[in-house]
């Protein structure tokens, strides 16, 4: 548990005392002592799937209720044909054939399940991220679950807080709580005690830094206080939660009408069978064996393999899917957010134009950018980086290069994204205090009191700011990006305080080149062919983006910028967002507003973006996407990694997503409508019988062999109009496909009932129907032919339907499935048509079938498939899709 009185002792008193209490040292925890800290305070992990071990996927591939029920038969069967029975009648084949039973599901499901944690495993140690700490004096790097209780971390920009810390050393250190508070402010961090701890609330606290913040700037050492679970972070959030929050709602809407059918079902069969024969405990048993009838029981697996096969082969087209659920989001999601830089235009950004007030080249303008950026100790993002590029250039960078040596930096105020400018104090050569802040126009402007023009100080009047945006809106309407530089002495001044930051002179701007990319509107043209809305949310100037946005054939009639937003209320915003394409100037908490409302409104959305501003964002959209070159944190808050920030890699996701779902729905509805359908039958034969249809054993062996086939279906090929728009994971649809396709079914199992009951059985049985038989041993004859009569027809039609509704046009002629899906099936066929010609049919109460039989299947099959493609035309017609 997160314990807050701890956790506020030891941000109540001084370091050395904190080292002593947990114990350790400045020097970092002694190497020795590690492990007994690991032991006692448990890994630095959130979720328990790591936890994985052998022992526990043993367990759960044979602790199950499909393994349970045929536990309580092969019981059952123990006790009436074992102990019960007499030395004559004596069988243990039953039991026995159940135990095989037991085993070879189990083993299915553990071999499958260890290939998953293999995958998973691999893809964790490709994107673990790592931490540096000190121990026994010495700096080493390990993952950050390898953290315990004690160790001293170092933190530097850009980088994310692996734990809950309590600092010792800072320097300028800015980290983001965003992922924890939701406020996307900056916020400095001190070492020194915080005085009345006791009452201040846990993340007002300066001197503690917790799991999952982000450092924006600076740097600073802190001693690990909590780990994994124990953190805060760790006890509000759910490992995976926001992700299977809507794959769990999808998978339970399945169960509850699974669960529904089953609750008519199973008691019909049970009292049906036990009034008509009166043996109650052979009938609990087949209504059990009825009840596993009804449930997909391969579901987990088949969509764990799906999954899996899905980001799989994603991760061959350069993308790694971090969480494997995010697969099936990326197959749901409708919209897309994206933000500007390195999507739509390119990586990185080249300076253009140093620029005075009047548009006249400005060398100053650029010098105290380059001291701006050069003594920046934040994250250093496109915009710094392109500006320190100048130090290249042949006839400017020696200058920079020496002005950099020259002022040193005695204070800062690292950028972020909410304020949107940087600010740096420095020392000039006459020992004088200069302040030199860039950053968003608009921002710096309403800042400045004086503009400078060749050398002088004017100030600003009356029309000041009209002059000053017509050489602006001319470099933004060509898609620029621009910044303002502004400078203030401040004299003998060595610290900075935002106060500081006001009647400064504006000295120029700096003009980026900020290219769209070649394959951008192509990239916009292919989502709008998947029917995902793509929407753009930049931090970047209104006009900018609209000068991109129509290079790249956005749509760019309605635009919203961050002033505009922050004055609707949620209910406006969330109309405001059906319409509008292009956001702009919006602060990160923006961003979240903006996705939040997009949920509200039932969309499925994704978020591809790659800086600091972005990591909310991501956080909070259904399918957070990053890109290999993003900062650390924002690559962890993401859950799918681009290993090139390209979005058609993303449209292949998309479709792969959309695959996975198709695979993953046709094995529920086919596989629940057949087994709708053979459990209507059992209902109808149940009371017309004088014997079961077939026995439990038997429709469990049905069952598991059916299922085993359908694992082969993640591999099954996708028509390509069933990927074209995304899909909704839900069990609306399923009832209404349950029974439009189940009842079809039975019809053909009755007229197979009559054929037997009638017409086959009293043949081979000396003429006589079954109640006028006398002989025990030809009534068990006639039973055993009428069970393996339907156990074979049941087969036969239940494989060719997954072929027959996998697909919405005609099945083999205009779409196949994929070779292993056909030749698992085909087996499948003969397989279990062969077995009844094997001795192990006798002990399963099955029997060699005439020729005869065959003669009247074939045409029911025909007959069958016929049925359901008319049915098929009329389903597609009323609803439009088929899966
Ligand atoms: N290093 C920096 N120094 C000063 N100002 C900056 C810096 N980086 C960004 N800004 C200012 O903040 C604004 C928003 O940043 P930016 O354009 O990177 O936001 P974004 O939402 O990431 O946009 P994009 O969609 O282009 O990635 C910029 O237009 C610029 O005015
Ligand atoms: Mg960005």
């Amino acid at each position: 548990m997160f314990s807050d009185s701890r956790m506020k002792r030891y941000a109540g008193c001084g370091a050395e005392e904190v080292f002593r209490a947990i114990p350790t040292t400045p020097a970092g925890l002694p190497q020795e002592r590690v492990e007994a800290m690991r032991a006692k305070y448990g890994e630095n992990r959130l979720s328990s799937r790591k936890d994985d071990t052998f022992p526990h996927r043993l367990r759960r591939a044979f602790v199950d209720p499909f393994t349970m029920i045929l536990f309580t038969l092969a019981v059952i069967s123990l006790i009436t044909d074992v102990l019960l029975a007499s030395n004559f009648t004596r069988n243990i084949t039953t039991s026995l054939i159940i135990c095989v039973m037991i085993l070879v599901s189990g083993a299915i499901r553990l071999v499958q399940e260890t290939r998953a944690k293999r995958a998973s495993d691999r893809l964790d140690r490709l994107i673990h991220t790592n931490v540096t700490v000190k121990r026994g004096g010495v700096l080493v790097d390990i993952p950050a679950e390898r953290l315990v209780v004690g160790d001293l971390v170092m933190l530097s920009a850009g980088g994310r807080i692996p734990a809950d810390l309590r600092l010792v050393k800072t320097t300028n250190l800015f980290v983001s709580q965003a992922a924890i508070t939701g406020e996307s402010a900056i916020l400095e961090k001190e070492s020194a005690p915080c005085p009345d701890a006791g009452r201040t609330p846990f993340t007002r606290l300066k001197n503690l830094a917790f799991m999952a913040s982000s450092v924006i700037s600076g740097r600073g050492e802190g001693v690990v206080l909590a780990v994994g679970r124990d953190t805060l972070y760790g006890n509000f959030v759910r490992p995976d939660s926001k992700n299977s929050d809507a794959f769990q709602r999808g998978e339970n809407s399945v169960a509850w009408v699974l669960i529904r059918f089953m609750a008519v079902l199973v008691p019909a069969v049970f009292l049906v069978s036990g009034v008509a024969r009166g043996s109650w405990l052979e009938s609990f048993a087949f209504a059990l064996s009825v009840a596993v009838g009804l449930t997909p029981e391969m579901l987990p697996l088949v969509i764990n393999a799906c999954l899996a096969r899905g980001s799989l082969s994603m991760s061959r087209k350069r993308a790694i899917v971090k969480n494997i659920d995010a697969m099936q989001v990326l197959g749901s999601m409708d919209v897309l957010c994206i933000d500007k830089t390195g999507t739509l235009t390119q990586e990185s950004i080249l300076l253009e134009y140093y620029l005075d007030i009047l548009g006249g080249e400005s060398p100053e303008a650029l010098e105290l950018a380059y001291l701006n950026s050069f003594h920046h100790s934040g994250l250093s993002n496109p915009i710094d980086s392109a500006i320190l590029a100048c130090r290249t250039m042949p006839d400017r960078g020696g200058r920079l290069a020496e002005l950099a040596g020259l002022c040193r930096k005695t204070d800062e105020i690292p950028f972020d994204y909410e304020r949107k400018f940087a600010s740096t104090l420095v020392r000039t050569p006459e020992k004088s205090h200069l302040l030199i802040v860039k950053g968003d126009i608009q921002r710096v402007f309403s800042r400045c009191r004086f503009v400078e023009y060749r050398g002088e100080a004017i100030p600003i009047g009356e029309n000041g700011e009209g002059s000053v945006s017509a050489i602006v809106d001319e470099m933004l309407e060509e898609g620029m990006k621009v910044i303002a530089v502004a400078k203030k002495e401040l004299g003998a001044q060595e610290r900075l305080s935002p106060a500081d930051e006001n009647d400064m002179t504006l000295v120029g701007y700096l003009a980026f080149f900020d290219a769209p990319k070649r394959s951008a509107a192509q990239s916009v043209e292919d989502l709008k062919r998947l029917r995902v809305t793509p929407k753009v949310m930049t931090g970047d100037n209104s006009q900018t983006a609209l000068s991109i946005c129509r290079r790249v054939g956005l749509p760019a009639a309605a635009m919203l910028t961050g002033a505009q937003i922050g004055g609707l209320s949620d209910e406006e915003l969330r109309a405001a967002v059906k319409e509008t394409d292009i956001f702009a100037e919006l602060t990160p908490g923006q961003k979240v507003r903006l996705l939040s409302a997009l949920r509200e409104n039932g969309r499925t959305a994704g978020f591809l973006g790659d800086g600091m501003n972005d990591i909310p964002a991501l956080n909070e959209a259904d399918v957070g996407i990053s890109v290999d070159t993003a900062v650390d944190a924002a690559k962890e808050a993401a859950d799918v990694i681009l290993l090139e920030k390209e979005l058609n890699i993303l449209g292949q996701g998309i479709m792969e997503g959309r695959r996975t779902f198709v695979n993953m729905l046709k094995y529920i509805k086919i596989t629940a409508s057949s087994n709708f359908g053979n459990i209507l039958s059992v209902v109808c034969a149940s009371v017309a019988l004088p014997f079961f249809p077939m026995t439990a054993i038997q429709l469990l062996l049905l069952n598991l062999l059916y299922d085993t086939l359908c694992i082969v279906l993640p591999w099954d090929s996708v028509d390509a109009e069933d990927t074209e728009t995304p899909r909704e994971w839900s069990g609306k649809t399923l009832s209404g496909f349950m029974l439009s396709f189940g009842p079809i079914s039975s019809i053909f199992d009755i007229m197979t009932f009559l054929f037997l009951y009638f017409v086959l059985c009293p043949r081979l049985c000396g003429g006589l129907l079954y109640t006028q038989l006398a002989d025990p041993a030809l009534r068990l004859r006639y039973a055993a032919l009428f069970q393996t009569g339907w156990f074979l027809e049941s087969m036969w039609t239940q494989v060719l339907i997954l072929h027959m509704l996998r697909t919405k046009k005609i099945p083999f002629l205009q779409s196949r499935a994929s070779a292993p899906v056909l030749l698992i099936t085909l087996l499948g066929i003969v397989v279990f048509t062969g077995l009844t010609l094997t001795p192990l049919a006798h002990p399963l109460g099955l029997t060699r079938l005439p020729l005869e039989y065959f003669g009247f299947l074939l045409p029911v099959v025909l007959l069958y498939m016929l049925l359901v493609s008319f049915v098929k035309r009329l389903y597609i017609r009323q609803h439009g899709e088929l899966i």
